[in-house]
């Protein structure tokens, strides 16, 4: 890294140090807010029989709107990189140009430059070239050879391409074939835009034409938005990392996903580590880890060996969302981790200063059922990481489905789909435990308690690597 830490603001606010009783306040009152509203919700009276147990259950949308809030309430952290380290990363600040674009008056053609009516005569045998920098006036009435590229010399008046006009058997004089308009073919300086003007706000994302856009503004580096660093802990005694499933033990299927799902939406994986269903290591990691946010796999029911609540509770930490209103998926959680645990950074010490703040710790647990932790990453981690990574959330959009959707009474169903003629076409084995519709699929679908008939327009999650998705991302 080659530069500080700024309290810049990617969102479009004054880019200036992040005070700590800013920072501090700004995070509770979203926090807070975003709790409110939740709270609203599950003080509804429970439906009565087998929905009991949704008491706790947080509504679909408002469990997505949560965490994406709680990103927004984390201070941004940003730093300076040089341009060949910025591709996908987010603008913490808007890109001014540094110099006028063009930055002289240029040649936009191979010919003659030009000063005042014709015809000219002919200076010189050679050229001016692109890159050479002293040109001297051009006297009224004179033409001489320029490059595309190539400063204008002072006083001329307008570029004639070559094939536009004809020189004298014995080269003295040029003469135009074509009428002349005063500054034709000539790219005045500032053109493009002027030093100091805004070429793209913050939060815009660096793709190659940025970058390109960045280098030619005068560019060496970019202020842009620290990514969020994940740690991911998989959470099974049962799992194998190689092989053939034998004797009751299965392949880890999240381990080699979840890892390069993050880091198409931006993130930085610090780490997967497998954990078995080692309590102990749970409590380690979740009390030591130095990562913006901890992602758990499996383990976050009640079953003899799910020990993410009792971990969590141990840790002090605070349940935000306990369960969400959503098949598959409906046991994933997030926790936001007591603000005393010690966060070493994995980078070494933090090189900004006591005032620095690394933003505030979150734990997303998502369900061991495969579909059901894709359910739980698109649901909590997306959004939460989206918000920390200062990118703008997509448009929402939706499209008529094709077939008859099955609801769930009362939850909110997400359905792998592709895209076939305008239409959401939802796909076979897209139950909790299974991966096959999901890779498969464009997206998933949101399907409303109670199910959609034929035609009804749906919602639309997209993955980060359908062509549709609005963050980009997949650079890196
Ligand atoms: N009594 C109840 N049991 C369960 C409930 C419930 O409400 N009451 N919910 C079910 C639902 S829904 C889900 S989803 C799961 C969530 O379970 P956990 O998050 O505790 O996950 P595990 O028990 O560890 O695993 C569940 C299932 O997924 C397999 N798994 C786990 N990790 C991986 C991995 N990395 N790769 C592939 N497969 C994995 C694991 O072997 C289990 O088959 O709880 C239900 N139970
Ligand atoms: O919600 Mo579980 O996620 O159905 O498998």
């Amino acid at each position: 890294m080659t530069g500080q830490d700024h309290g810049a603001d990617a969102r479009g606010h004054a880019v200036g140090p992040v005070h700590k009783a800013d920072a501090a306040e700004s995070e509770v009152d979203g926090v807070e807010e975003a709790l409110a509203l939740v709270g609203r919700q599950t003080r509804q009276e429970p439906a009565p029989g087998p929905a009991a147990t949704r008491h706790r259950a947080t509504p679909w949308p408002d469990a997505r709107a949560l965490a994406a809030r709680l990103g927004r309430a984390a201070p941004l952290r940003s730093r300076r990189v040089p341009l060949d380290q910025a591709l996908g990363q987010v603008l913490a600040e808007p890109l001014a140009a540094l110099c006028d674009l063009p930055s002289f008056d240029t040649s936009a053609m191979d010919g003659w430059a030009v000063a005042g009516p014709g015809p000219w005569t002919i200076q010189g045998d050679g050229s001016i070239l692109a890159g050479h920098g002293d040109a001297s006036p051009l006297p009224d009435g004179a033409a001489v050879r320029i490059a595309t590229g190539a400063r204008i010399p002072p006083e001329a008046t307008a570029v004639i391409r070559g094939e536009h006009s004809r020189a004298d058997a014995d080269r003295r004089q040029l003469h135009a074939e074509r009428e002349v308009i005063p500054g034709q073919d000539i790219r005045p300086r500032g053109q493009e835009c002027r030093s100091g003007d805004e070429l793209l706000p913050a939060a815009s994302l660096v793709t190659p034409a940025v970058l390109g856009l960045a280098a030619a503004a005068g560019y060496d580096e970019l202020l842009t938005v620290r990514r969020p660093r994940v740690e991911v802990l998989v959470l099974g005694d049962e799992l194998l990392t190689a092989g053939l499933p034998h004797d009751g033990l299965i392949r880890d299927a999240l381990g080699p996903m979840i890892g390069p799902w993050l880091r198409a939406l931006g993130v930085e994986v610090i780490a997967t580590r497998r954990l078995g269903d080692d309590a102990e290591a749970l409590h380690e990691a979740v009390t030591t880890s130095g990562a913006d946010l901890l992602l758990t796999t499996g383990g976050t029911a009640a079953g003899p060996v799910d020990h993410v609540h009792p971990v969590l509770r141990k840790a002090g930490a605070e349940l935000l969302v306990d369960g969400v209103a959503v098949r598959p998926g409906h046991p994933m959680l997030l926790a936001r981790l007591a603000p005393d645990t010690p966060r070493p950074d994995p980078h070494g010490p933090d090189p900004h200063g006591p005032d620095a703040r690394l933003p505030a710790r979150y734990l997303v647990g998502l369900p061991g059922n495969p579909l059901a932790a894709v359910s739980g990453l698109l649901t909590l981690a997306e959004p939460l990481l989206r918000a920390l990574a200062g990118r703008p959330s997509p448009a929402p959009y939706r499209g008529p489905v094709r077939d008859q959707v099955h609801g769930h009474p009362y939850d909110t169903r997400l359905v792998p789909f592709v895209h076939r003629a305008d239409q959401l076409v939802p796909l076979h084995y897209n139950g909790p435990a299974m991966l096959r519709g999901i890779a498969a699929a464009d997206g998933l679908a949101v399907v409303p308690p109670g199910g959609a008939r034929v035609g009804v327009e749906l919602e639309v999650l997209d993955l980060p690597w359908s062509a549709a998705f609005a963050g980009g991302g997949c650079f890196t």
